[in-house]
């Protein structure tokens, strides 16, 4: 208890962050770029992606940084798979996997039709599952890697208006929680971000389907800003813990 907490180090390493031309996938590129990491951003708007990367660009540390992007849409098994190879050969072995790519629409259960419920288990759960199924075998050839997935509050415990999301965030702690046991042996560490209520670009579209009941009870949970989410994710996958 008494000694100071180690942690990993990203300097020169390849970090591919989902959902990196916003909110908080974008912060955690930026702070990941201060920390001399080679940052790749996925994400499908290209407009938001050269923006980003531009942003990105500022906070590197050194000359050499390779920062980079790429459009595909994550709920997409091929093209991920697809292009998950490409950046391993071009900029270099992965090194950590950052999935923030995701969105939430609020709403009675009974008000969503097939294609609110598709969108949200595809983006949420789908945009997931498919880039960790790519990175993995890289990850256990090299016996190193670093994988986060972003649930969120609502992963832990439900909440009115978010029963489609939360699903699709509760399924994810069920996938963190059974790779986190078969990648152990394998030297890769699996975390599991639970974000609050967030000040970002996606919450502000969220908030236009957001029910006046959820909103008075996220009141009790508070809004915090995307940089200090972003740390704190960095901060926990990156603590060696034993
Ligand atoms: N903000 C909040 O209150 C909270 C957010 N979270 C979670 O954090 C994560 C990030 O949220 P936030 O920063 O608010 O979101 P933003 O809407 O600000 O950013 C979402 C990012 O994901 C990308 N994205 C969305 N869909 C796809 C797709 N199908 N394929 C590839 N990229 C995609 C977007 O780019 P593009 O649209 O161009 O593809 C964008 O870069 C999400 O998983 C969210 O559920 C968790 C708790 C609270
Ligand atoms: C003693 C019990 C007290 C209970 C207080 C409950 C307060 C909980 C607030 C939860 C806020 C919702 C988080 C969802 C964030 C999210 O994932 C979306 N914003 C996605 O963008």
């Amino acid at each position: 208890l008494l000694t100071p907490k180690r942690t990993k180090n990203i300097d020169k390493k390849h970090v591919v962050i989902t959902g990196g031309s916003s909110g908080i996938g974008r912060c955690v590129a930026i702070l990941a770029a201060r920390k001399g990491a080679n940052v790749t951003i996925i994400a499908r708007n290209l407009e938001k992606l050269s923006k980003a990367e531009k942003e990105i660009k500022e906070a590197c540390i050194y000359k050499d940084q390779i920062i980079s992007s790429v459009s595909v849409d994550v709920s997409n098994q091929q093209s991920i798979q697809k292009e998950i190879t490409k950046l391993e050969e071009s900029v270099g072995p992965i090194y950590m996997l950052v999935n923030c790519a995701g969105m939430a629409i609020c709403g009675k259960v009974e008000d969503f039709d097939e294609e609110g419920v598709k969108t949200l288990i595809n983006v949420n759960y789908l945009g997931t599952l498919y880039p960790i199924q790519s990175v993995i075998p890289k990850f256990k050839e090299r016996q190193d890697g670093i994988i986060v997935l972003t649930g969120s509050q609502v992963s832990l415990m439900g909440m009115f208006g978010y029963s489609i999301y939360a699903s699709c965030k509760f399924a994810l702690r069920g996938l963190a929680e059974s790779i986190y046991m078969e990648l152990k042996p394998y030297n890769i560490s699996v975390t599991l971000a639970l974000p609050p209520d967030t000040d970002t670009p996606g919450f502000e579209i969220e908030n236009k389907t957001k029910p006046q009941e959820t909103k008075l009870i996220s009141e009790a949970g508070g809004l915090v800003q995307p940089e200090t989410v972003a740390e704190k994710l960095l901060q926990d996958a990156l603590v060696i813990i034993f």
